[in-house]
């Protein structure tokens, strides 16, 4: 079943570039940039990823992507999360970014964009890897900084697919960012948001509502008002689960307990994705593995919810149609 996932077409909607950021790399771009990290050694590293919940991941993530600081970096970072994906049968990546974490420590915006697109360009010369780019305005910072990032943005549009919301969620409501998204959406820019992952599902309701968002980031916690689940299956609104990520930072206790197979049951769009997996212990395949592990599912499952992430990516239309064929004419029977 490993090498079976592992050839299984598999996109990842869900993932944040600098959440891909691996202890070896980091210290590799801390030396180049001179800069002194809190730890002796990368087993270090690792070894101080022990979250509670998603506030103490945060403050670690943080910390960590203080070693990006030239375009290359950023391409650097991009490629070595590009070159794994790849290996592992991802054939398309949407990643996320979020460019007030870094504004915030004066790197450019154009920085960061060029590091990050040439390395989106080289990814699909290089290994046939389609990508998609997601700029993430942060919940816990105000409005009007996500809204000064937006018009800093507004050159870029060609290069950016859609706007995302992420970063702290208790108390930092979908509704702070209304007039944010309202104006992502006159710019013609799709929007998706983390909603639900540890915020109430009323928080998802408003992400629906206020943002007018076409995909949820998590969106577990729907289960907990069956009328949203019931517009949420009726609309097959994309929720983007990332199980690795839920077990790591506490949203569930352990794999067993995961809400997956209940959210499948109830009709949902569900798909599988890493979140940040540098921090979480994998990337895509993992995470499709540890539910094979966790719940036993066929392969006609991993079959249709590698569909339902190709169906709902932001793709160009004659990539999907050729990613939906060779879907289709993959091996279900042992
Ligand atoms: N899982 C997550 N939730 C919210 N914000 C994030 N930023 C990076 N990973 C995140
Ligand atoms: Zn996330």
């Amino acid at each position: 079943m490993k090498d079976w996932l592992k050839d299984l077409p598999k996109v990842e909607l869900h993932l944040h570039i600098e959440g891909s950021l691996e202890p070896e790399l980091m210290f590799a771009l801390a030396e180049r940039n001179g800069i002194s990290l809190p730890y002796a050694s990368v087993d270090e590293v690792r070894a101080a990823y022990d979250f509670n919940d998603l506030q103490s991941f945060l403050n670690l993530y943080y910390q960590g992507m203080a070693v990006l600081r030239t375009a290359d970096d950023f391409h650097d970072l991009a490629i070595d999360y590009f070159r794994r994906a790849q290996a592992e049968g991802v054939v398309h990546v949407e990643l996320s970014f979020d460019p007030q974490a870094h504004l915030s420590r004066g790197i450019g915006f154009d920085v960061q964009m060029e590091g990050l697109t040439r390395a989106m360009r080289h990814a699909e010369r290089e290994w046939g890897l389609s990508t998609a780019l997601i700029m993430s305005f942060l919940r816990d910072q105000p409005a009007e900084d996500a809204l000064a990032v937006l018009e800093q943005a507004e050159p870029y549009l060609e290069l950016i697919d859609a706007v995302g919301l992420d970063s702290a969620e208790s108390g930092n409501p979908p509704s702070k960012f209304a007039e944010v998204f309202a104006r992502a959406k006159s710019l013609g820019l799709p929007r998706v948001a983390h909603a639900g992952e540890e915020g109430p599902a009323s928080y998802i309701r408003e992400a629906l509502n206020l943002l007018d968002v076409c995909r949820i980031d998590h969106g577990v916690r729907c289960l907990e008002d069956s009328d949203l689940v019931a517009r949420l299956r009726d609309a097959q609104i994309p929720l983007t689960v990332c199980p690795l990520s839920n077990v790591r930072l506490k949203v569930v206790e352990r794999i067993q307990d995961h809400p997956l197979p209940t959210l499948l049951e109830a009709g949902l769009k569900i798909t599988l994705n890493s979140d940040d997996p540098a921090y979480f212990g994998g990337g895509v395949l993992d995470n499709y593995l540890v539910c094979e592990q966790a719940f036993g599912w066929d392969r006609p499952t991993f079959v249709s919810l590698a569909r339902n992430a190709i169906e709902v990516a932001f793709m160009e239309e004659g990539r999907r149609q050729v990613l939906l064929a060779r879907l289709d004419e993959f091996p279900t029977s042992a």
